[in-house]
């Protein structure tokens, strides 16, 4: 697709579409073989960032969370409390249907994660666990310095992330200061853990493109280390999905020192 020719989408309240959001990346195409596959993003090398990064704790926040649970897989038996969070209703909404055992939506990629980390639980049993341990879903922005507005929670051991900042941000300056805003919800000493896309301007799905801002490995290193954090561990993972233009993502874990 010639995307000079495409407009871009400003507006995330009104031209994200969970349901085609879904559609695109987290739910079962049939390929040629007859095998099932999916698109999915962020999530592999997740759970060995988990791992490699010692992310544990109480409680864990998944900002940017989209309409679905991918980031907060591999949280599953090191946090008692998950919270997921979103700047647009719809998606939330989408998290509270399935909170309240409502949707199947979280299956596909779920079985994907059960299968590709070789995890010893079916998909219900872990859709069951998860589901239980989700403590709050609730609104954020990122781009604010009051980024929850009314709503308070404890500090957190851990934030993840997956495309979302390098989503509400439009370059590396305006990605820094999302890094900045979504720090002081997390205690001194926890753990960020970011799945961010690389070398990538822009994402599609059903008929909306959606510019994020174009980083490189050493931008997501200098921005973390100006905010006061000191990187642990960090994979670039070569990943060509359907529908953007990245090669690749980073999962990087970095621990707030300051
Ligand atoms: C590419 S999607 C990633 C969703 C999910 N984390 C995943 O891994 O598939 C980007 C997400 O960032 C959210 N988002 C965009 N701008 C935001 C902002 N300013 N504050 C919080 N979330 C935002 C969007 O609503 C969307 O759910």
């Amino acid at each position: 697709m010639d995307t000079e020719k495409q407009q871009y989408v400003t507006d995330y309240v009104t031209d994200f579409d969970p349901r085609a959001y879904m559609d695109a990346f987290y739910s079962h195409e049939i390929k040629d073989s007859g095998n099932t596959v999916l698109n999915v993003p962020f999530l592999d090398n997740l759970n060995t960032t988990f791992i490699e990064g010692d992310i544990r704790g109480q409680r864990i926040l998944d900002i940017g969370s989209g309409p679905c649970i991918n980031s907060v897989l591999p949280a599953f038996q090191r946090f008692e409390e998950i919270y997921l969070s979103d700047l647009v209703q719809s998606n939330l909404r989408a998290l509270e249907t399935w909170r309240s055992g409502n949707s199947t939506d979280m299956l596909p990629v779920i079985e994907y994660f059960v299968q590709s980390e070789g995890i010893s639980m079916s998909v219900k049993e872990l859709n069951e666990l998860v589901r239980n341990k989700i403590s709050g879903i609730f609104e954020i922005d990122v781009r604010r310095k009051d980024l929850l507005g009314d709503i308070q929670i404890p500090a957190v051991d851990a934030i993840v992330s997956s495309g979302c900042l390098e989503s509400a941000a439009a370059d590396y300056e305006s990605f820094s200061n999302c890094v900045r805003n979504i720090t002081p919800l997390m205690k001194q000493g926890g753990k960020l853990v970011l799945s961010t896309a690389l070398y990538q301007t822009y994402y599609k799905f059903g008929s909306k493109v959606f510019k994020t801002a174009y980083l490189k490995p050493e931008d997501i290193r200098d921005c973390l280390s100006l905010c006061g954090y000191e990187v642990l561990y960090e994979k670039q993972v070569p990943k060509k999905v359907k529908s953007a233009d990245g090669t690749a993502y980073i999962c990087i874990v970095a621990q707030k020192i300051v």
